[in-house]
């Protein structure tokens, strides 16, 4: 469903991405793992569209999305949770819900799952209980699920999900992971990235480390819970606990 091939991007002519290459095909999710400043948002926003990569293509679904402007990748099916949540402070959780519905546009392709506000409260229930709380009241747990929410009430084929677990307390992290879960199990690819393998095999089909804006390992979800050995070996990390 998404396919990254010979991504390269980067800031003011420096180079961040060399050259990276990832797939993730609907109702799968891909975890992508690296250090701070590995380029793991580099990565998300070069797909989202927020920053034109100096080389490579992303597709959707076959299509090339490559360099569209970020409001047209995320109508042909791209949605992002982006790092830090970025709600809107003064605007409550029922207005960020009214103003993120985006039926997907006729004509496209089709979505796997189709989503309105009252599909997400159901999926996400504190949302409808706090649904008069404006987004500076919210706990970080409920402001992540109002960044997720909005992103999901415009359809999305691919979820791109920068570090939606920063900050979260350990109960919360598991329901962030059981979320992903459930919608990659709607037909949704879910790309992720975390600075934390220990969390990021919880639920993903498929890894990648990203050290220096290379992948320097892939790794199957199963052969990685199984044995994290050399995924941490990647990363220079102890064995992961838990
Ligand atoms: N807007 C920018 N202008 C210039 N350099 C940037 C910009 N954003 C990121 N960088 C640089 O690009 C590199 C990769 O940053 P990126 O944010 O992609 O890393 P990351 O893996 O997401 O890190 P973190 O886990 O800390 O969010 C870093 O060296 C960073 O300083």
């Amino acid at each position: 469903m998404l396919e990254v091939t010979g991504l390269t991007a980067g800031y003011h002519g420096g180079t961040v991405l060399h050259g990276l290459d990832l797939s993730v095909p609907a109702g799968t999710v891909h975890a992508v793992v690296g250090h701070n400043g590995a380029g793991k948002t580099t990565l998300v926003h070069s797909v989202a569209g927020l920053l034109r990569p100096g080389a490579g293509t992303v597709r959707l679904g076959g299509r090339d999305v490559t360099g569209l402007p970020a409001h047209r990748i995320a109508r042909a099916g791209i949605g992002l949770v982006p790092q830090g949540r970025r709600v809107f402070a003064g605007l409550t959780v029922a207005e960020h819900l009214r103003l993120s519905h985006r039926p997907p546009p006729s004509g496209g392709a089709s979505r796997p799952s189709v989503w309105t506000p009252a599909r997400v409260l159901e999926l996400l229930p504190r949302l409808g209980e706090r649904r008069g709380h404006r987004g500076a009241s919210l706990s970080g747990g409920e402001q992540q699920m109002l960044a997720l929410a909005r992103a999901l009430l415009a359809s999305p084929s691919v979820l791109l999900l920068d570090e939606p677990t920063e900050g979260l307390a350990p109960a919360l992290v598991q329901q962030v992971y059981d979320l992903v879960t459930t919608l990659a199990g709607e037909g949704i690819a879910v790309l992720l990235v975390s600075p934390s393998p220990a969390q990021a095999i919880r639920c993903a089909d498929r890894l990648t480390v990203l050290t220096s804006g290379r992948a320097v390992l892939r790794s199957d979800g199963d052969q990685a819970r199984a044995d994290p050995t050399a995924l941490n070996a990647a990363l220079e990390l102890a064995p992961a606990k838990g």
